[in-house]
């Protein structure tokens, strides 16, 4: 559910009126912050330096809170009051004087000590939701700093609750907003975090629990989160075999393009299917299966286009299929009963396709369909669509209700014509590169085989895909920079991050 900070804020009102005391909220959601910062950088793996901004209100108590773990695994610690005419509240004092002596005060910010031992995580406990841009004064220098210090200094952000100088209400920002690379976000989403204007600011989301408030909000937009995904994702019966624990065949790959075929069915195996095949055009055989692990089965297009669908569970048709595979993939989207993600060239066969013979292979399709553009992909779908990415996500489902949609981007959508619109919350910009998207294709049609919903199957696929990434760039054994990564890190990945959800 997506609230307003006015509906926030009148649920804490609620609560404090029956209640008396923040303090105990406190406690809960900055602990809760703290586990969403481990994430990132286990306290006990590596130990690093924490710098708490804080501002004059409760999110500053929130930040501190947050540190305790931190400081007990032996962080360096250090505090600023970034509005030094106004003291801080009484619980953040209260939750500072808790970390003790190795919390030290900074006098001013203008670089980080090079003495520091890295990695340099600085939290952002400036303004809450309470605060809106224009930021001035004081508070506007401390986003600077920060900033400076994430660009220059390669400081990881985290904001508590919305990046400072973000309208909650409506994602636009100051000029001098907060870039985080993560924020946690305490008790449920507020609409702005997930607006096209915060996509430059907000980075991943991690919604903290904190059940104990129950504000009003919309229900039919939704961040997809690990408490979900845990309740969808099972494990592994103990009596499965590789014929009931999903079969996929991945229908892809051309001369030029074998690697999307090989990404595609790695994934997929990656991801819990029992068996893979990858069926690609004749000339592009010998290249596919070379690039293939050897649990991965390769054979040719069949000739008549005959497939038999009962040796399969769900398909992955199109990624580097090219340009001349129209009249396959048509044929399978016409023809097979089974769950089909529908990606790269079989969307830009259907985008060539007029809309009346479109239209049915999308609103009464054969079988389950999952259509996952990136927004280039989307634009040759829906091109005459406008308005935000949620808007034209809405409108695409409305139009062809039998499909789901994935439309890929920083803020990845999944939308169903019977579930809410879900956001995903997990992933980062080094994810913008080649086979990236025939990663998470291989991902999605994997979870469809193992009998998940499609739309589940979809959100899921999001999810893990976006955590792999995490994984691999800041907790792996080769974790490197973030730009570094590719799609194949992704998949060496994936069971990390389906491990990561199951140990909640
Ligand atoms: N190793 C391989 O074999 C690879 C094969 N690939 C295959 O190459 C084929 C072509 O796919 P491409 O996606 O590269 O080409 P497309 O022509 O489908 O997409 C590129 C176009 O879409 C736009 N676009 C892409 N992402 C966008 C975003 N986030 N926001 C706005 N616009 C965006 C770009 O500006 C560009 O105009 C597919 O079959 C794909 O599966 C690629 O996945 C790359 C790796
Ligand atoms: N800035 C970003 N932040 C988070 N995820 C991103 C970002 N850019 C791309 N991604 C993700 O990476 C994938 C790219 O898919 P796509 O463009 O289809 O790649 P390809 O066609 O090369 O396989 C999508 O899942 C998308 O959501």
């Amino acid at each position: 559910m997506l609230v307003s900070p006015q509906q926030m804020l009148d649920a804490e009102a609620d609560w404090m009126n029956a209640h008396g005391n923040a303090g105990t909220l406190m406690e809960k959601a900055g602990l809760g912050i703290s586990r969403a910062i481990a994430g990132h950088f286990p306290p006990h793996l590596r130990r690093g330096t924490l710098v708490l901004a804080l501002g004059p209100g409760n999110n500053a108590g929130d930040a501190c809170v947050a540190a305790r773990p931190f400081a007990a695994a032996g962080w360096t610690i250090r505090w600023i009051a970034a509005c030094p005419e106004r003291p801080l509240s009484d619980l953040t004092q209260k939750n500072l004087a808790a970390l003790g002596e190795c919390a030290k005060k900074l006098n001013s910010a203008h670089e980080p000590d090079p003495d520091w031992p890295r990695p340099l995580v600085v939290v952002d406990g400036l303004l809450g939701i309470g605060a809106r841009p224009p930021l001035r004064g004081p508070v506007a220098a401390a986003t600077q700093w920060i900033n400076h210090w994430r660009t220059v200094h390669n400081a990881f952000t985290v904001s508590i609750d919305l990046p400072t100088g973000l309208d909650g209400t409506t994602g636009e920002a100051d000029t001098h907003c907060i870039v985080a690379d993560l924020t946690a976000t305490v008790c449920q989403p507020k609409t702005g975090l997930v607006t096209d204007n915060a996509s430059p600011y907000v980075g991943r989301l991690e919604v903290i629990p904190l059940p104990e408030l129950q504000p009003a909000g919309d229900t039919t937009h939704q961040v997809t989160t690990r408490q979900m995904l845990a309740a969808w994702l099972p494990r592994p019966a103990h009596d499965q075999h590789k014929s009931t624990a999903g079969r996929v065949l991945v229908v892809a790959g051309s001369p030029g393009m074998t690697g999307a075929a090989a990404l595609t069915a790695h994934a997929a195996l990656r991801s819990g299917a029992g068996l893979v095949t990858i069926i690609t055009h004749p000339s592009s055989i010998d290249q596919v299966a070379a690039r293939c692990a050897p649990e991965i089965m390769v054979q040719p297009f069949p000739s008549d286009d005959h497939i038999d669908w009962k040796s399969f569970d769900a398909v992955a048709l199109g990624p580097g299929l090219g340009a001349n595979s129209d009249t396959l993939a048509c044929n399978i989207l016409r023809q097979c009963p089974l769950p089909v993600v529908v990606d790269a060239d079989a969307l830009n066969a259907l985008s060539r396709l007029s809309v009346a013979e479109r239209s049915p292979l999308l609103d009464q399709p054969a079988g389950p369909r999952i259509l996952t553009p990136h927004p280039g992909e989307f634009r040759r779908l829906a091109n005459d669509l406008t308005g935000t990415r949620a808007e034209r996500a809405r409108a695409f489902t409305e139009r062809h209700p039998g499909s789901v949609l994935l439309l890929k981007g920083q803020r990845t959508l999944t939308g169903s014509q019977d579930g809410p619109l879900l956001a995903n919350p997990t992933g980062h910009a080094g994810m913008a590169t080649a086979g990236m998207g025939d990663t998470l294709t291989g991902i999605c049609a994997a979870f469809a085989a193992r009998g998940l919903a499609p739309a589940i199957s979809a959100a899921a696929a999001a999810w893990i895909h976006g955590r792999a990434a995490e994984i691999a760039s800041f907790l792996g054994p080769r974790h490197t920079a973030v730009d570094s990564l590719t799609a194949s890190d992704v998949i060496d990945h994936i069971g990390s991050a389906l491990d990561d959800l199951r140990t909640l």
